[in-house]
């Protein structure tokens, strides 16, 4: 097989990063945006030793599961490969990682449910953080193109709230008018590396953070000025970034106008975000998310109950009026910040959040001789440590309830609280980030 051979290949299966899995000569060949059922005349793009990447030249048998999307940028990119995919099955498609790492680690007989679907399948993201650079002289907003740092030019953002769509178009174009340059990476030189833009669903308050290479920039007074008159933005930010990283944000922020965070609401509970802050990002499908996880907790009036991985307390504060206690940790300290104040402004006087690495907090609240009778997990995708569950097991609670954005390593850490002696018997699959490979999902182990 050689690069830019052209082969017909019958689609059988699709991979984890949604592209389209065939068999040719021994080989197995992922075909970029092509779905099982499919038959297509495919460009090899690239030859490794066992397998080969590929595009579709032609479909030549199409799947009735196939969406034709018009704007192929978003699948170019990755902001939505599962986009030319109808919704029912990429439901499915989420379930079936589930079901796959299940059957792998030998766990058949757990029940898999039905993927909660979004109730919004696009729009959904209540935030944006969308690179700014040159592009054939103009400033752009828009997208890497999947593995490079190559601006596609976008101002439709496909899963983005369209209000949150509009605010970045009206920055761009207030960048442009003020002649503020885009950031050149190459020469480590320039200005506005992104823009990161917020929307409350709950109040409409809308946050607009500057990332900017200096501090400070001659034209910065009139652009705010311009930017406070945009509809519903009630705060503008320069987070300042000298550095020459891939890391988004820089560690300083300097409020230009309005507050230092905006305010959203989870059910009856106002949660105040700051820039650091991690918020769930699909609005409407998160209080689902967590009353699932509630629910599943059955919490009494007597429980002490740990937000691990808090954030800016979502979880515990949405519980903490129904229980005797809740404790959280998480690494940022703006987050911790936010979900102190958030007790305070709900009126919450049980639920305390420190900082800190669960890893390291929960071992020593074990030293402590703290006993708990629910722990909540929302890890990041690496999941968690070994050290974490060894010192959560050890404050005996009767249930963990693991909420986990990557059911890979998810899998991986039920099965070392199994060997502690707990069980689970079924997992959740919810739908957070529709048009996305992305898979949430709620696990709830238990012991006697
Ligand atoms: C998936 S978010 C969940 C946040 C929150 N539970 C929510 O639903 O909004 C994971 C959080 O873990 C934090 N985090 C990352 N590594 C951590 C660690 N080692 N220890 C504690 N928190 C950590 C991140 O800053 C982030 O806020």
């Amino acid at each position: 097989m050689q690069k830019n051979q052209i082969v017909e290949l019958e689609i059988t299966d699709l991979s984890y990063e949604a592209m389209g899995v065939a068999h040719y000569e021994g080989m197995t060949i992922f075909v970029n945006n092509a779905l099982p059922g499919e038959i297509v005349k495919a460009k090899i793009l690239k030859v490794k030793k066992r397998f080969a990447f590929a595009k579709i030249e032609k479909i030549i048998k199409e799947s009735p599961d196939r969406v034709n999307v018009k704007l192929n940028q978003w699948v170019q990119t990755g902001l939505a490969s599962l986009a030319h995919i109808k919704y029912d099955k990429q439901l499915e498609f989420k379930r079936n990682q589930v079901v796959n790492l299940l059957h792998k680690a030998g766990l058949d007989e757990i029940k898999v449910n039905q993927t909660l679907a979004s109730p919004e399948e696009t729009g959904y993201r209540n935030k944006a953080q969308v690179p700014v650079r040159e592009v054939k002289g103009q400033l752009e907003i828009g997208f890497f193109r999947r593995h490079s740092h190559d601006l596609v030019p976008l101002t439709n953002f496909f899963t983005t709230d369209p209000e949150i769509d509009r605010v970045l178009a009206a920055v761009r174009d207030i960048l442009r008018k003020y002649k503020v340059p885009a950031y050149d990476e190459l020469h480590h030189k320039g200005e506005v590396r992104y823009l990161d833009v917020r929307r409350s669903k709950a109040t409409g308050e809308i946050m607009v953070i500057l990332v900017c290479l200096h501090q400070d920039f001659p034209q910065i007074m009139e652009v705010a000025a311009e930017i406070s008159q945009i509809k519903d933005v009630t705060s503008l930010i320069l987070n300042h970034n000298p550095k020459k990283t891939n890391v988004i944000l820089g560690k300083d922020d300097y409020v230009v106008f309005g507050e230092d965070h905006i305010t959203d609401k989870i059910g009856d509970v106002k949660f105040r975000i700051s820039p650091k802050s991690f918020f769930q990002i699909n609005s409407l499908q998160t209080p689902r998310l967590y009353q699932l996880a509630i629910d599943k907790a059955n919490l009494k009036p007597s429980d002490v109950v740990i937000d691990a991985y808090s954030g800016i307390g979502t979880i515990g504060l949405s519980v903490a009026k129904h229980v005797k206690a809740v404790r959280g940790m998480e690494t940022v300290k703006d987050a911790v910040k936010d979900a102190n104040a958030n007790a305070k402004l709900n009126g919450i006087d049980n639920a305390q959040y420190v900082v800190g690495k669960a890893e390291e907090v929960m071992p020593r609240w074990a030293n402590e001789g703290l006993k708990t009778d629910v722990i909540f997990v929302d890890p990041p995708r690496k999941g968690l440590t070994p050290e974490f569950i060894k010192a959560a097991v050890a404050t005996k609670p009767k249930k963990v309830v693991y909420i986990s954005c990557n059911p890979a390593t998810q899998v991986r850490d039920l099965q070392l609280f199994m060997k502690q002696g707990y069980s689970f018997n079924e997992v959740s699959p919810v739908d957070m980030f529709p048009q996305t490979p992305h898979v949430e999902s709620v696990a709830v182990l238990t012991k006697d």
